[in-house]
């Protein structure tokens, strides 16, 4: 994890109390991303930082920000805007932990939380906000008890997930916020995958940033085994069992990260592996946000020793006790990919990642190895025990998901829709409406294209007829006058 050149973070520009305080964390030599980019942004440039997960890019922004807020300290001096509430909490502890010496007094502000205590908190002028997008844009368009104006730093963690148009789009949020704090700022972004959105990035990031990527060509750690496994689509959750049991087995010490590609399968995954009395907790979106806390909490301090997360959990989460990362489903997007089984050896630490594949995602492999410019190698499974196991396996999973069914998990999904679309300040029942109106207008139009073109082909059937008979008569009259 050191740094190549032996460079100290004294040698950086870091002051003693940083130093000493970092020390707690483990955090001694600084690593390279930390060695490039903490020069640049004591420097008072604007710093763009593109290294592999797990190599210390948080405290690459926490520790220059904190520097040049003990010089001047005053609220609100930073913000902070990370894609997921459970990175913000993560990044707010590096914080509180690094910058108790100077009585850092820091605020999170993460949707699906008491906003009247948030806000009270905003109006009280934390050095530091640690923010997701959405409800932060939602104080600045209802409140006028704080303001962003006098900001000196803007981080964006995981850069290019705030950008990109995903599942949640944080782009309105962004220009709300954009829109509120000064254009005289340092603006830092970092992320394992910048390259995609760097234009875009570059826009954010206006005066000219220092951008630093690590060399490496491949990308992802020296330190991560890449497994894969090729099974039909019916025996994933029976070698899912096989390899939990396995590892339970030959390890004392063991935790795993399994991730599904949506919150029902995440549900009935760890239903299923709870009946087969696996230590397993699950972590997704349509879970209360407190109870997504107390989940992350319990895998952190290993009173369980799985998390069943979507994607989620994709990026940024430090729970350097997670030895095996596996993928249920093979990750649609490479980058998805990156971030996933970067859950695992962090820190210089070894792991492994095992991504089930079926027939049907044999391509999507092979655009991972082509994004990461490394084959996995294949996961030799007893595939006997897993045949031994199979039917009951999944009896059991059919059998939760029809417990799934009757409880109200669909309905749930429903009522969250409705509710994220109120926040958005549209009304359900209208949009209901619209939406049935549109797809009645989409069939009429259908048939009414149906209809033009049966008549198109009726006319062509017509005169090729017409043309037949032409010939034919041709044909005849020819004969006759032979
Ligand atoms: N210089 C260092 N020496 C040793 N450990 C470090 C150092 N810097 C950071 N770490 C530790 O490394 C771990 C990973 O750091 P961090 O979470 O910042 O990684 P990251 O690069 O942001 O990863 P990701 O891309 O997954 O978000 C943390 O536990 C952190 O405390």
């Amino acid at each position: 994890m050191a740094a190549a050149s032996g460079t100290g973070f004294q040698e950086l520009g870091i002051r003693d109390w940083l130093i000493q305080q970092s020390r707690q964390l483990g955090i001694k030599e600084p690593t390279p991303v930390q060695e490039h980019c903490i020069p640049a942004i004591l420097r008072g440039q604007d710093c763009m930082g593109c290294a592999k997960t797990g190599s210390g890019k948080t405290a690459a922004f926490v520790l220059p920000i904190l520097q040049k807020l003990s010089e001047d300290p005053y609220g609100i001096f930073c913000l902070v805007l990370s894609p997921t509430r459970e990175l913000a909490s993560q990044i707010a502890e590096q914080f509180q932990v690094l910058g108790k010496p100077i009585g850092l007094k820091d605020c999170m502000i993460v949707g699906r939380m008491d906003m009247v205590k948030q806000a009270l908190e905003l109006s009280r002028k934390p050095h530091v906000v640690i923010a997701t997008p959405g409800r932060l844009a939602d104080h600045l368009k209802s409140s006028n008890t704080f303001n962003l104006k006098k900001i000196k730093f803007l981080v964006l963690d995981e850069a290019d997930r705030l950008l990109e148009q995903g599942c949640t789009d944080f782009t309105k949020d962004l220009e709300v916020i954009l829109g509120a704090i000064p254009a005289k700022r340092q603006t830092l972004l970092f992320s394992a995958t910048l390259t995609d959105t760097l234009q875009e990035l570059k826009k954010i990031a206006m005066n000219r940033p220092f951008f630093w990527e690590s060399k490496s060509e491949v990308r992802t750690v020296d330190e991560l085994e890449q497994r894969y496994l090729l099974i039909p689509e019916r025996m994933k959750e029976a070698y899912l069992v096989h390899l939990i049991q396995k590892t339970q087995d030959e390890h004392e010490d063991w935790s795993i990260m399994i991730f599904t590609n949506t919150c029902k399968m995440c549900q009935v995954l760890n239903m299923m592996l709870r009946k087969f009395r696996f230590p397993c907790v699950a972590l997704h979106s349509m879970m209360q946000q407190k109870q997504r806390f107390a989940a992350l909490a319990k895998f952190k301090s290993s009173v369980f020793k799985i998390l069943v997360a979507t994607d989620v959990a994709a990026r940024g989460l430090d729970i350097p006790t997670v030895q095996m990362v596996i993928n249920h489903n093979t990750p649609g997007l490479p980058k998805i990919y990156i971030h996933r089984v970067g859950r695992t050896a962090r820190a210089g630490r070894h792991g492994i990642s095992i991504t089930l594949v079926t027939q049907y995602d044999i391509h999507l492999l092979h655009a991972i190895e082509e994004e990461i410019k490394s084959k996995l190698k294949d996961y030799p499974a007893d595939e006997k025990e897993v045949l031994r196991i199979l039917t009951h396996v999944n009896v059991t999973r059919r059998e939760c998901e029809i417990e799934l069914e009757s409880t109200d998990f669909d309905e749930k999904k429903e009522i969250n829709k409705k509710k994220q679309m109120i926040l958005e300040g549209k009304d359900p029942d209208l949009e209901e409406k619209r939406k049935s109106e549109l797809a009645k207008i989409k069939k009429e139009k259908r048939k009414f294209k149906e209809r033009i073109q049966e008549t198109l082909e009726k006319q062509k059937e017509a005169q090729l007829k017409h043309k037949l008979l032409k010939r034919r008569r041709k044909e005849k009259e020819a004969a006759k006058g032979e």
